[in-house]
């Protein structure tokens, strides 16, 4: 998953902010086994944050090591603007290629201070200008008091935007972060997110961020890029990807959902949960209708369709119910907010919001399980 050697874009102070990163039809696999990337064409636009989010195995990592230069994809292009940085005929090695890079487990360096494990990045200057940036980069960070201490002194927060500090010193075009806050407690993790989010927006740097959190790549992506097994399902932004998901896999990723299996019936599928209309799809598809568990409003008198409460947990905001209904050969989850029903009721009515309904063509077995 981790690329455990942080390596850093030497040598390219001055070079300016914001470069188009592209991906032209990428096709990778290791020399061990199966294929790791098919046909992946992406572009992080000037400037974004564009997050990578997929399973584990989907293969993110490996394209992050393709723009950085540390692995070679088997076929395609990859684009710094308009230069070619690799292709069937072109090869930049890593420190040629203006690309930062900052890995989960922050890669510092124990022995050096905080400001030369910042100025590790920056070889091609003088002793005078590398101390002068790798400040600059230290009070972008916040953490501009610490120069001269070492990393144990710091928590693993703070060590995460040295990390970021030391990145983006040599000024990268682009800078890539593979997962770069699985290190730290949930705690934490929001408040670094933020931080690194508004140093990233400040930097006008254009970052790729590997993520297999759905709520992180909502949380930080301008632009979202969901993989599966090697290949792009959907790039869009995050309410493109909640509302108008390409798949069910989609659907799945951005929230958890109950799926009933139908065929299309004059313009809709039967469900135990009601009739649902089937958008584009033939007469006689067969079809999955995902309800999302957000997506039931509960009553003890009244709705249009009867329910028995087999369990309930209480989880703060909401309350997590299991659900017996008729015709349904599992329970239905649903997620509502506490308060609305009262302690011990066993029989309710639901009403389904329509707009937590999504129906897709059915994928097969392997396709639609690859997902969990
Ligand atoms: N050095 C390697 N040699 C052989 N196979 C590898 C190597 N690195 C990764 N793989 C395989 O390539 C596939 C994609 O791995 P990759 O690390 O890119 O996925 P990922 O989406 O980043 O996963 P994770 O979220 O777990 O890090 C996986 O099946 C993995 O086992």
């Amino acid at each position: 998953m981790d690329i455990k050697k942080q390596s850093s874009a030497r040598g390219t102070a001055g070079v300016s902010f914001a470069a188009r990163l592209s991906f032209q039809n990428i096709s990778h696999s290791y020399a061990s086994g199966a294929q790791t990337l098919r046909d992946v064409s992406l572009c992080a636009e000037p400037g974004e944050v564009l997050c990578l989010l997929g399973p584990s195995g989907s293969g993110k990592t490996t394209l992050l090591r393709i723009a950085a230069g540390i692995e070679a994809q088997r076929s395609g292009r990859v684009f710094l603007n308009e230069r070619e940085i690799a292709g069937p005929d072109v090869f930049l090695p890593p420190e040629k290629r203006s690309i930062g890079l900052v890995f989960q487990d922050f890669a510092l360096f124990p022995h050096l201070t905080i400001l030369d494990n910042v100025r590790f990045g920056l070889t091609a200057l003088s002793g005078e200008e590398a101390q002068k940036e790798a400040m600059i980069a230290l009070e972008r960070v916040g953490l501009e008091g610490y120069a001269n201490a070492y990393p144990h002194v710091l928590s693993g927060g703070e060590q995460q935007r040295v990390a970021l500090a030391r990145a983006l010193a040599p000024r990268p075009a682009v800078l890539l972060m593979d997962e770069p806050f699985s290190g730290l407690d949930s705690r934490l993790k929001d408040s670094v997110r933020a931080e690194t989010l508004a140093i990233l927006r400040q930097s006008r740097a254009t970052a790729v961020v590997v993520t297999h959190d759905a709520e992180e790549a909502m949380r930080m992506g301008d632009r979202i890029a969901l993989l599966k097994g090697g290949e792009l399902v959907q790039v869009g932004t995050a309410e493109e990807l909640y509302h108008r998901p390409a798949d069910l896999f989609v659907a799945g990723f951005f929230s958890e959902i109950n799926e009933f299996d139908g065929q299309v019936h004059a313009g809709s599928v039967e469900t135990p949960l009601g009739r649902f209309p089937a958008g584009g799809l033939e007469e006689g598809a067969d079809a999955t209708v995902a309800v999302r568990l957000s997506g039931f409003q509960v009553d003890q008198e009244r709705g249009s369709v009867p329910a028995r409460v087999v369990s309930r947990r209480f989880l703060g905001v909401v309350e997590f119910l299991e659900l017996a209904i008729p015709g349904a050969d599992r329970h239905v989850r649903a997620r509502v907010r506490c308060g609305q029903l009262q302690p011990g009721v066993r029989d309710i009515w639901l009403n389904v919001v329509p707009t937590d309904v999504l129906v897709f063509a059915r994928q097969s077995f392997e396709t639609s399980r690859e997902s969990a």
